[in-house]
């Protein structure tokens, strides 16, 4: 974490920095954390490995898995890699996937999200070992970790607690606004944040496009989770003094520059940091620590199948 060189306005927000918490670093601890854990798996002839699969021509979706694929290579997962046509039928896919549970040598299985309309996306994640579920979005893996009792903690919601962690911010007892309601981040992040457990004891409320006023919401947050996929939704009015953000938006838009468009969070970033105690930028916030939490995953699925006690950061 370092922090922001502006000071706050007197009146406006309390006197001090804001933390601007950098998640390229802290997912970079989370990779070097993984490596003995690895090394051990190797010790008893184990590479760890994860297959991901690519059904889609979606540009973000093709640069996501290529940043997967590469941290895979950093640390020591191998990673295999499958592309379909978009336009392939979906029982390619399934067949690809009853194959690749088959496969002893993977460990996780990560198809990218998301998929052609005439593909059963429900059917896919089903169809999924719950054991090399490594997002987590298996309907048993769900189910454990609304009880309670996680296997694989989707990537997000779970880089986005050891963001928090990293940053001293402990939720225990605080008001904590998610703002959106995917299966991918806010559902799951909601269960994380009331568990009993490390990370949560939060009270939380959910917001959608549905929810009346949100800023009246937003408001009365200690934290601020936007993950609601509309780029600068929230906005430095909308928020108190102190409080912490959590942007997980990654929207491009149009821009004049070499790429043609530039990364903006769910967030409005220069107006929320004048409010905020702590804060995460877009990009290099929570991004990498969903990437960094795959390899996590992977790792423990590893470790499970060949019954190897790993540590893990
Ligand atoms: N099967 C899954 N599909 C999708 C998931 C998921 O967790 N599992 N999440 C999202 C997107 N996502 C993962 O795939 C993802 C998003 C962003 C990043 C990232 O590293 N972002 C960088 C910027 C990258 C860029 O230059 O565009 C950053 O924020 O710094 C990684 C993964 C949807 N699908």
């Amino acid at each position: 974490m370092h922090e922001s060189a502006s000071l706050k306005c007197a009146g406006d927000a309390e006197v001090g920095m804001t933390d601007i918490i950098d998640g390229n670093a802290v997912a970079e601890d989370v990779r070097a954390g993984l490596t003995d854990a690895i090394d051990a798996l190797s010790e008893a002839g184990v590479t760890p490995g994860l297959a991901t699969v690519l059904m889609s021509d979606d540009p973000a979706s093709q640069t996501y898995v290529s940043m997967k694929q590469r941290d895979c290579e950093e640390v020591g997962i191998e990673a295999l890699d499958y592309e379909l046509d978009p336009d392939a039928p979906a029982e390619e896919l399934y067949e690809l996937v009853d194959d690749l549970n088959a496969d002893d040598s993977v460990h996780g299985v990560l198809v990218q999200m998301p998929l052609p309309d005439h593909v059963d996306e429900r059917e896919v994640l089903r169809r999924i070992d719950p054991a090399k579920d490594v997002d987590g979005f298996h309907p048993e893996n769900v189910g454990r970790l609304v009880a309670g009792n996680p296997r694989f903690k989707p990537c997000t919601p779970h880089g986005i607690q050891k963001l928090l962690q990293s940053a001293d911010v402990d939720t225990e007892g605080k008001d904590v606004v998610v703002v959106g309601r995917s299966n991918i981040v806010g559902k799951p992040m909601a269960n994380l944040l009331v568990q009993k457990a490390e990370g949560g004891n939060a009270t939380v409320t959910v917001c959608h496009s549905r929810t009346e006023d949100l800023a009246a919401k937003t408001k009365q947050a200690d934290i601020v989770i936007a993950a609601c996929g509309v780029p600068e939704l929230v906005t430095g009015e909308m928020l108190s003094a102190g409080v912490v953000v959590v942007d997980v938006g990654i929207n491009r838009v149009d821009a004049d520059t070499e790429k043609g468009y530039e990364l903006v969070g769910d967030v409005e970033y220069d107006s929320a940091e004048e409010k905020a105690s702590a804060i995460t930028p877009v990009p290099g916030g929570v991004g990498p620590m969903t990437r960094a939490m795959l390899l996590w995953n992977t790792v423990k699925s590893a470790g499970e199948a060949a019954d190897v006690d790993v540590d893990l950061p």
